[in-house]
C-alpha cells in the first residue's frame, strides 16, 4: 500500500526497515475479539483506499507527509489494546491509568507510546531518510491522529467538521488539514460499519463480545457497567442504531459532502442502519423470552 502510494520513492523509505516495522507493529497487538491486528490492518486498508480513490495528495487536499502519517497511524492506532475502554482503565486503576489518566484518552496515549517505541527500535526506523523537520512534523501528525481515535475527541470536533463540510474545504487553512485528517482516521476506524451487512453484523458481534467481557469484569469488581457493556441489559439493535446515528453515520455523511465521489460508504452504512432497524423491530416483539443479548447475531 505504501509503495503503490508512491511513498517509498517520495520519502526514500527503506523497504527492509518498513517491513521490520510492520512485523513489529503486528506483534504489538494482542488477540481480543475485535481490537487485534486484523482490525488495524482493515483500518489501514480503508485509509489507503481513501487516499488512492479520492486522490487526496494528487489534488493537493493533503500533503504526502500527512498521507504517510495517516497510513502509519492507522497501523499503530490500537497497539497493545486489551479489549477494554478508557473508563475501565481508570475504574480498575490500571497501570495505563496511573500513567495517562490525568490527560485523558488513556488507551490512545498508550497506543502512541507503543508506536514511538517501535519507531525507535533499531533497524525499524524506516523514516531515517526524512529531514529533521519532516520527521518532527511526522511525529506531531502521528500524535494528533492517534489521539483523535478517542471517540470522545471525535464528538468534540463534530460540529467543527460539519462547519468545514458546509463552507467547503480550504487546503490553505491548516485547521482544515487537521480536522480532515482526524475525520479520515475516524472514517477508517469505523469503516467495518460501511461493509456488507454480513460482515458489519459480525464485527458488531465481536465488539459486543469485548464490551460484555468488560461488563462481567466490572460486575466482578463490584462496579455497575454501562448498559452497552451489560450482557443482561443491552439490547444490541437499539444500541447499534444509537451509535450509527450519533457517531458513525455523520462521519460518512461529512466525507460524502466533502468528496461527492465517496458516497458509497455513506449509502452502505445507511443500508446497514436499515437492517439494524429491522432487527430491532423483530426482536422488540420477542424481547421478553430472549435468552441472551447476543441472540440477535444468531
Ligand atoms: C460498531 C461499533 N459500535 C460501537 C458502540 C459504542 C462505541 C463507544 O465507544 N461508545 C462511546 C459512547 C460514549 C461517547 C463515546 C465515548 C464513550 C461514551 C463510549 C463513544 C464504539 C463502537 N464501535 C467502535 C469503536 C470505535 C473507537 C473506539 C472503540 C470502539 Cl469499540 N468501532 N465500531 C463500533
Ligand atoms: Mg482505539
Ligand atoms: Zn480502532
Amino acid at each position: 500500500m505504501v509503495e503503490s502510494l508512491g511513498m517509498i520513492t517520495k520519502f526514500r523509505l527503506s523497504r527492509e526497515s518498513l517491513a521490520r516495522f510492520t512485523l513489529m507493529v503486528r506483534k504489538g497487538y494482542r488477540d481480543p475479539p475485535y481490537h487485534n491486528w486484523l482490525h488495524a490492518f482493515s483500518v489501514t486498508h480503508f485509509a489507503f483506499l481513501l487516499l488512492q480513490n479520492l486522490q487526496l495528495v494528487e489534488r493537493g487536499v493533503l500533503t504526502s507527509l500527512e498521507a504517510l502519517a495517516l497510513i502509519v497511524s492507522s497501523m499503530c492506532h490500537d497497539l497493545d489494546h486489551r479489549g477494554t475502554t478508557n473508563s475501565f482503565q481508570v475504574a480498575s486503576n490500571s497501570v495505563l491509568a496511573s500513567l495517562y489518566s490525568s490527560e485523558g484518552s488513556v488507551m490512545e496515549r498508550h497506543h502512541l507510546a507503543q508506536a514511538m517505541c517501535i519507531l525507535n527500535t533499531d533497524d525499524c526506523n524506516f523514516l531515517e531518510n526524512l529531514s529533521r523537520e519532516e520527521y518532527t512534523k511526522f511525529l506531531d501528525l502521528m500524535r494528533e491522529i492517534i489521539l483523535a481515535t478517542d471517540l470522545a475527541h471525535h464528538l468534540r470536533i463534530l460540529s467543527e467538521l460539519r462547519q468545514v463540510a458546509e463552507e467547503g474545504y480550504d487546503s490553505a487553512n491548516p485547521r482544515h488539514h487537521d480536522l480532515l485528517i482526524c475525520l479520515l482516521m475516524t472514517a477508517a476506524d469505523l469503516s467495518d460499519q460501511t461493509k456488507d451487512w454480513h460482515s458489519s453484523k459480525h464485527v458488531a458481534e465481536l465488539i459486543y463480545k469485548e464490551f460484555f467481557t468488560q461488563g462481567d469484569l466490572e460486575k466482578a469488581m463490584g462496579n455497575m457497567p454501562l448498559e452497552m457493556m451489560d450482557r443482561e441489559k443491552a439490547f444490541i439493535p437499539e444500541l447499534q442504531l444509537q451509535f450509527l446515528d450519533d457517531v458513525a453515520i455523520p462521519v460518512y455523511e461529512i466525507v460524502a459532502k466533502l468528496f461527492p465521489e465517496a458516497d458509497e460508504p455513506y449509502s452502505s452504512i445507511k443500508a446497514n442502519r436499515r437492517n439494524w432497524s429491522r432487527l430491532r423491530d423483530v426482536y422488540k416483539r420477542r424481547k421478553p423470552e430472549s435468552t441472551s443479548s447476543l441472540e440477535v447475531f444468531e
